[in-house]
């Protein structure tokens, strides 16, 4: 019996979990659906999110994490506890080793908090990783020999826009701005524009079907049932990627402006790495259409999205596990 290393990323979309040796062993959006009146937790992950606005009254359903902060400290801390459990064998000769990689925007009690619900769930020693330099691990990045890089991170309620070298991490700064925000702006605006309500969960299906942000792109269109805001009766609208393109200029804008400010501020000499490599894309946010084009197009720096986005920051959680070592000036612990 060998002891149990874990990495989680605690994300405000998805909570995924990655155990040394195994791999990605669990990947849940960050949803808990519980009672208004007991606050007594009835279900987690994927089998909360399908109850989204479909429960009786006296069950919500919430997101713990929200806008790359913990909304809700206390549900926070029961996700996390409960996943910890889930996955931990039943009889453990030796208590885990956890790193928890953590949204860039939380306090310090918050990271407390984190650390304190991982070792109360059974850790013998907690670590925190942020998440860009998670994000650039995973990204398959070697901090020790790389050279100047940006990797920009685009996950559910924030992106988070890292230049790296040798040293670590050199600027960072996370954009209150993700794939959230997306969702949002459809269902804005085909408020606005059609008269059409429909949820987040129908915004984030027409997004990953139809959507792009890139103006040039060849569209398809796909029928979208929902409420009319005028008459309050249910009713079908045709949308076009077009139209998706339009809602997403917004946010869309905000992510390139940010990536221009951060070229702004890096060391010229940094800059002239960044454009030997090109501008790391990852994060699911990063895989609507079209993101990898337009940032290209409007740097001048050739931008690429990497294999397997939604996974960048887990498997440099993984990695951090791995090479606790070396890492160790730039993590936070707790035993
Ligand atoms: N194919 C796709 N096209 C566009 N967006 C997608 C696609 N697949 C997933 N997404 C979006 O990616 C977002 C989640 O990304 P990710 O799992 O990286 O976030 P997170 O790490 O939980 O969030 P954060 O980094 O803000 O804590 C969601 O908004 C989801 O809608």
């Amino acid at each position: 019996m060998t002891a149990y290393d874990i990495g989680i990323d605690l994300g405000t979309a998805n909570v995924l979990v990655y155990v040394k040796g195994k791999g990605i062993v669990l990947d849940e959006p960050s949803y808990v659906a519980r009672n208004t009146k007991t606050h007594e937790v009835v279900a987690v992950g994927e089998e909360a999110r399908i109850m989204l606005g479909r429960t009786p009254e006296d069950i919500e359903v919430i997101r713990p994490l929200q806008d790359g902060v913990i909304a809700d400290y206390d549900t926070t801390e029961f996700m996390l506890r409960y996943y910890i459990k889930s996955i931990l064998p039943a009889s453990m000769l030796f208590r885990p080793r956890i790193v928890v990689c953590v949204p860039s925007g939380i306090t310090p009690v918050e990271k407390r908090a984190v650390l304190e619900a991982a070792l109360q769930a059974g850790a013998r020693k907690t670590v925190l990783i942020e998440e860009p330099l998670a994000a650039a691990l995973g990204t398959g990045l070697d901090k020790a020999k790389s050279q100047g890089a940006m990797v920009v991170d685009v996950g559910g309620g924030t992106t988070d826009i890292a230049v790296l070298c040798s040293t670590g991490v050199v600027l960072s700064e996370s954009l209150r701005v993700g794939g959230d925000l997306f969702d949002a702006a459809i269902v804005n605006h085909l408020r606005r524009r059609s008269k059409l309500l429909i949820g987040t969960v129908t915004a984030e299906e027409l997004k990953i079907q139809i959507g792009t942000v890139d103006r040039k792109a060849q569209g398809s269109e796909t029928l979208v049932r929902g409420r009319d805001t005028v008459t309050g009766l249910p009713k079908a609208v045709m949308v076009t990627s077009k139209d998706v393109q339009r809602a997403l200029e917004r946010p869309v804008r905000k992510i390139i402006e940010g990536i221009k400010d951060m070229l702004e501020k890096t060391p010229p000499e940094l800059v002239a790495e960044i454009i030997d490599h090109g501008i790391i894309l990852t994060g699911g946010g990063a895989m609507i259409n079209g993101l990898d084009r337009l940032i290209t197009r409007v740097t001048g720096i050739a931008a690429y999205l990497v294999d397997n986005p939604r996974y960048s920051v887990i498997l440099g959680t993984g990695r951090a596990l791995r090479e606790m070592g070396h890492l160790q000036d730039t993590l936070e612990e707790l035993q």
